[in-house]
């Protein structure tokens, strides 16, 4: 059972060899950091998160390195209306952008380098492409010159004159940029700085660097001259990732990356999600109003991470619906665990403890262990994700699971006996919840059991109630919550034609 992987270099689907055995080395090109992070940011980390987590839970070791680009021309217009500075807005928003993550449980890269703490790398890389005659200087900025690498388009598929034309039609001839460059396909990689600007000192003169060398630059720094995969969205294949590749190839002569990997967008009513055109939807707000972190990975997973997805209220509505179904499987074990007697006989033995408890989770291991995961379902899993990180397919096995927890639950609940043996029960639980975390996934039961005796029954009837009334109203959103909270007070809410009955767990 091999994984696969689409290179959008060779625009097809490939086994995946890494240049050192049992080890990846991974980029992904982050955030500019002059803003909170929206949906299509949620999904590009959510989508190499899980990348990352599922390459470890096949056995290998990853380092994975993700930049924060805190130069740029939207950091400093923010800055300025602001009276600010540029190092003030992007360390708020980089602040920001780890709150936001730790709340989607994206785990935190191996390293997190910024552009203006790699100037020496910068301008090293911009040296060598000066001598090596990929680069000449003018008027204090250095542009690339494009025809000196003869694979430029080989990631994009485009050809110089078809960026041309493009260009052709779009050049400013009055701008000063246009007039110092030597084809119009060029870009810079470094530019003079411009009165009141902050600047870094190099051998052309005060200036800063542009986009595209600081992420070459940050390869090579941390990980290397050919790394295994180098990701990002997939509006970066042109000119972003183009350009990286005649940086640092035209320098060292090897393949920057052996796979080149990329999400597909996040879009609103047809349109990319991006600060730059206003149209999006921050993270932060979107957990404000409700909606469970959790959904929010599903409404990523559920899709095949190549596509484009369209945000809307009934994609994020679906998405919450998943999760309720996949946190009753994942909750089932503390609900029912000790009832079945699965502390006994050393079931949880294995756990390091003899005792029902909630923790610890059972260790993310995709091998067998004396109690563990099923490893028929493993392997079905794994026979979906390594087809090119089909999580969606994955997904499959995980629904199936919970909804068998579930039903098992429920007549547990109304003939204290269930159909599957506990053991067998145990099992699945615990290949659901070893699955689900290697998608992030994971539910926790917050609240004692004994808060169930808390509640009196003229509370819950209420709560019904109005759960009834945000049903009514179509905000399914507010009538989930208001469930959960019940369940995880212990107490479970049963829809039928006749009304909703409750019992305490
Ligand atoms: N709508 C989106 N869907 C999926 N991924 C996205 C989306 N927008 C940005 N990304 C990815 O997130 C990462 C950071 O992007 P960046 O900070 O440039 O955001 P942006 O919103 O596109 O900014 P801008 O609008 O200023 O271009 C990149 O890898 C990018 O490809
Ligand atoms: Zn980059």
């Amino acid at each position: 059972m091999t994984l696969t992987v689409y290179n959008t270099l060779s625009r097809r689907q490939e086994p995946f060899e890494t240049v050192e055995p049992g080890k990846v080395k991974m980029y992904y090109c982050g955030v500019t950091v002059y803003d909170y992070c929206h949906l299509g940011h949620a999904r590009a980390c959510i989508v190499w998160d899980v990348v990352r987590r599922y390459l470890q839970f096949i056995g290998y070791e990853v380092r994975y390195v993700q930049n924060f680009t805190d130069v740029d021309d939207k950091i400093l217009n923010r800055a300025r209306q602001e009276h600010s500075t540029m190092e003030t807005i992007a360390d708020r928003f980089i602040k920001a952008y780890f709150e936001d993550m730790a709340r989607l449980n994206v785990k935190e890269a191996s390293e997190y380098p910024r552009a203006t703490h790699t100037m020496n790398g910068i301008t090293r890389l911009i040296h060598e492409l000066e001598n090596k005659g990929y680069a000449y200087p003018s008027n204090g900025d250095v542009y690339y010159a494009v025809r000196q690498f003869p694979e430029y388009g080989k990631l994009s598929g485009r050809k110089l004159e078809d960026s041309q034309a493009g260009a052709g039609g779009r050049v400013d001839l009055e701008d000063p940029e246009y007039q110092k460059k030597k084809d119009p396909s060029d870009f810079a990689l470094w530019k003079a700085a411009k009165p009141d600007e902050p600047a870094w000192e190099s051998p052309w003169g005060k200036g800063r660097p542009g986009w595209h060398i600081e992420c070459s630059a940050m390869v090579r720094d941390r990980l290397g001259e050919t790394i295994d995969i180098h990701a990002g969205g997939s509006d970066l294949v042109f000119p972003h990732h183009e350009n990286e590749i005649a940086q640092s190839e035209a320098v060292t002569g090897k393949p920057l990356s052996r796979y080149w990997m990329h999400n597909g967008m996040v879009k609103v009513d047809g349109e990319k999600m991006s600060k730059s055109l206003g149209n999006f939807t921050t993270i932060r707000d979107l957990l404000d109003r409700g909606v469970d972190p959790m959904a929010v990975r599903l409404f990523v997973l559920m899709a095949q991470y190549r596509t484009p997805i369209d945000f809307t209220d009934e994609a994020i509505q679906g998405a919450t619906n998943g999760w309720n179904t996949l946190k009753e499987g994942l909750l089932f074990g503390y609900q029912y665990g000790e009832k079945l007697g699965w502390g006994q006989g050393g079931l949880l033995g294995g756990l390091g403890d003899n005792s029902f408890s909630p923790s610890p989770l059972p260790p993310l291991s995709p091998l067998p262990t004396p109690h563990s995961p099923l490893p028929e379902i493993i392997e079905r899993f794994q026979e979906a994700v390594n087809n090119d990180f089909n999580f969606p397919g994955g997904l499959i096995v995980l629904f199936e699971l919970a909804k068998e927890l579930r039903r098992e639950g429920n007549i547990f609940v109304h003939e204290g006996k269930t159909e599957i043996s506990p053991l067998e029960l145990f099992k699945q639980w615990q290949t659901l919840v070893t699955l689900a975390r290697v998608l992030g996934l994971e539910a926790e039961m917050k609240v004692e059991r004994s808060v169930s005796d808390n509640l009196s029954d003229a509370e819950i009837e209420a709560k019904i109630q109005e759960r009834q009334d945000a049903r009514i109203a179509k905000n399914f959103v507010l009538s989930d919550r208001i469930r959960d909270e019940l369940l995880q007070c212990g107490i479970t809410l049963i829809d039928s034609r006749e009304g909703t009955r409750w019992h305490r767990n």
